[in-house]
């Protein structure tokens, strides 16, 4: 059985329904403070249940972890709250990981680079996170690799790009894509943050999803998941406004502070392991603004 922890949310829930479809058995732990049933996939099983307990749950064969505090802002505001979820919690995870002996997948982020020194960001590239959530993150890889050492669990920790896609909460993820399409949607102008000129990766969460599951095979990589190309946010806003017939210019505001200019990451790693992404953006924009049509702007 594989036990995905964050399950019922925006990307967990995409990787179980990827494990289901290949067939696996799968168990979500979810505590639905932000995941929500409706993204459940309905042959999983389910418990409610908050990583930061210790839990005891034995036939796991593998532990993908995504239960996790994910908002970097909040994390600024309480950084003890986000240390005690994306530290903790992912040390209670490894403890049942140590004692079930399974394999361990681990779902972190770009924000543990912080401000690049240099374009695009490879897994090499010095780690000096900017934000507590990008410092958790980091401090939850540092402890899998202890507990490799320390036992020899076998993990894969793959740090992700700006992940977009069916499901995004406009309102508790903050992805700018969703945020956009919800707004326009809603009748709402969009605020551009600065000039627009700043640069993400953004990649589509049913590759993310099926990056976990390849990881599953994978031997204590450390590996970048995006897709090796920079778009401005004007240009992104341009494009989702012409898929949407929508007219007007955005606001523009002043730049949010802490935030990265530019970014995007070097995928060499993960091409040699056989992933990379196959949705385009402009395929994955379409995705995104008819499920968000469908279901009244997201969850
Ligand atoms: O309404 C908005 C929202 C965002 N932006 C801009 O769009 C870019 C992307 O912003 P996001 O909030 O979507 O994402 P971040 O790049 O801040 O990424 C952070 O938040 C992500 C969640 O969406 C991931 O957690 C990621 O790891 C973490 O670094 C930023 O330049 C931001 O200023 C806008 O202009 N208008």
């Amino acid at each position: 059985m594989i036990l995905v922890t964050g399950g019922a949310g925006f990307i967990g829930s995409h990787v179980v329904d990827k494990l289901i479809d290949q067939g696996y058995e799968v168990l979500v732990i979810d505590n639905l403070t932000t995941g929500n049933l409706k993204n459940l996939n309905p042959k999983a099983k389910f418990l409610k249940h908050d990583i930061r307990e210790a839990l005891d749950i034995k036939d796991v064969e593998a532990i993908i972890h995504h239960a996790a505090q994910i908002n970097v802002r909040h994390s600024v505001e309480k950084p003890r709250y986000d240390a005690d979820v994306n530290v903790l919690g992912t040390i209670n995870l490894l403890e049942l990981a140590r004692k079930a002996d399974a394999k361990f997948i681990y779902a972190s982020s770009m924000a543990v680079y912080g401000n690049p020194k240099y374009l695009p960001v490879d897994e090499n590239h010095e780690i000096d996170p900017i934000s507590p959530y990008g410092l958790s993150k980091y401090c939850g890889e540092l402890y899998i690799k202890l507990y490799n050492n320390l036992y020899g669990l076998e993990y894969s920790i793959l740090r992700y790009s700006n992940v977009y896609g069916e499901r995004q909460n406009p309102k508790g993820e903050a992805g700018v894509i969703s945020i956009f399409i919800s707004k326009i949607l809603s009748g709402e102008r969009p605020v551009i943050f600065g000039n627009g000129e700043q640069t993400r990766d953004f990649v589509y969460v049913g590759d993310v999803a099926k990056a976990n599951v390849m990881a599953l095979n994978w031997k204590n990589e450390v590996v970048n998941i995006g897709t090796g190309t920079e778009i401005t946010i004007n240009k992104l806003y341009k494009i989702i406004k012409e898929k949407m017939n929508y007219n007007e210019e955005p606001i523009y505001d002043k730049p949010r502070k802490g935030d990265v200019y530019r970014v995007y990451l070097d995928i060499t790693r993960a091409k040699k392991l056989g992933w990379e992404p196959e949705v385009s953006l402009n395929e994955g924009l379409d995705r995104v603004i008819s499920w968000m049509r469908k279901c009244g702007q997201g969850n």
